[in-house]
């Protein structure tokens, strides 16, 4: 495991906002961390990164206990939280080569990294005239810069539009590809399912779920959503003909989806036998009805 944590805790005063987590991160995956706003995504990662002293519990990096090596873990490790440190006045290029003094890396590096992350055209304009995709991919651009071989992302698509997200994607694709491991707050469901390999979802401080692409894809099956003029009817109606309904309430009816043909047929079905059908479309659900499910399943 890359990262491993045990029983991780932390309290503001008060409030413990982060509950006994038990993470475990393999090398080589993309891990999406998952949960709504206030969660505690933040709170776990600052602590992945010693920025937050861990209130309870143990923190395992590259196998080794991060307290105590904690300079040899954290120079493996490119994070961007929050805003990317950038320096408005200075070109993309010019901020990597900050860096780059810093860090005592060449030049080509940081050509190259410019490459990646696709700012090579833009690499001598201003950061300030960036567009938020472009500093985030600058952002990510400057943790790469020392070779990291984990990268932390807190929430690095927040505010970018289809494009930007999907550049942010493939980006993470292909630094796994090239042998890294990121780990990638979120909370957003529909993102995380298009690029993660391993997901761990967190709610109010505690991780609700833990496990592989796959197992999240098993207890997240697509629906049919139905909107009929009565859904009851609709519903006892649909058992009758061995359909199986899994949700109903006031305006929907949920039925698994099996095939885009089933959804024609149970269309034709109701309108034939005299309900009025306003929308019949497959359904994917969202994360505050995944929590549902785990809660139930649990
Ligand atoms: N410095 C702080 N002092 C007190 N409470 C805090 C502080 N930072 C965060 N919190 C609280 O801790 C809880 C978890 O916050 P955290 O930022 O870790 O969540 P998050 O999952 O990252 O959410 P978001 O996506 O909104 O950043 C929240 O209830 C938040 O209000």
């Amino acid at each position: 495991m890359v990262i491993k944590t045990e029983g991780l805790s932390f309290s503001f005063g008060a409030q413990q906002v982060v509950k006994s987590l038990s993470l475990q991160v393999p090398a080589g995956s993309i891990y999406g961390f998952l949960g709504p706003n206030g969660a505690g995504k933040t709170t776990t990662i600052k602590m992945l990164l010693n920025l937050l002293k861990t209130g309870e519990g143990s923190i395992h990096i590259f196998g080794q206990e991060l307290q105590s090596n904690r300079i040899n873990i954290l120079s493996q490790i490119g994070s961007l939280i929050e805003q990317p440190a950038i320096y408005h006045h200075l070109t993309g290029k010019e901020n990597l080569m900050n860096r780059a003094l810093l860090l005592q890396v060449s030049e080509q590096r940081v050509d190259e990294m410019l490459k990646l992350v696709q700012l090579t055209n833009a690499a001598g304009k201003k950061a300030g005239q960036y567009s938020l995709g472009m500093k985030q991919r600058l952002g990510i651009a400057l943790a790469l810069l020392s070779d990291p071989k984990l990268l932390i992302l807190d929430e690095p698509t927040n505010g970018l539009d289809p494009n930007g997200i999907i550049e942010i994607r493939e980006l993470l694709m292909r630094l796994v590809a090239g042998g890294k491991t990121v780990f990638i707050s979120s909370h957003l469901l529909a993102e995380i399912e298009k690029m993660a390999t391993h997901v761990g979802i967190i709610n109010n401080g505690k991780l609700m779920f833990q496990g592989t692409i796959h197992d999240l894809q098993n207890i997240n099956q697509p629906m049919i959503r139905i909107e009929v003029d009565n859904t009851v009817d609709a519903a006892n109606f649909l058992k009758r003909n061995n359909f199986t309904v899994n949700d109903i309430n006031h305006d929907h009816l949920y039925v698994p989806f099996i095939s885009k043909q089933q959804i024609g047929d149970i269309n034709t079905l109701l309108v034939q036998n005299g309900m009025t059908v306003f929308s019949i479309n497959k359904h994917h659900k969202d994360l505050e009805q995944l929590f549902l499910d785990i809660t139930q399943s649990n």
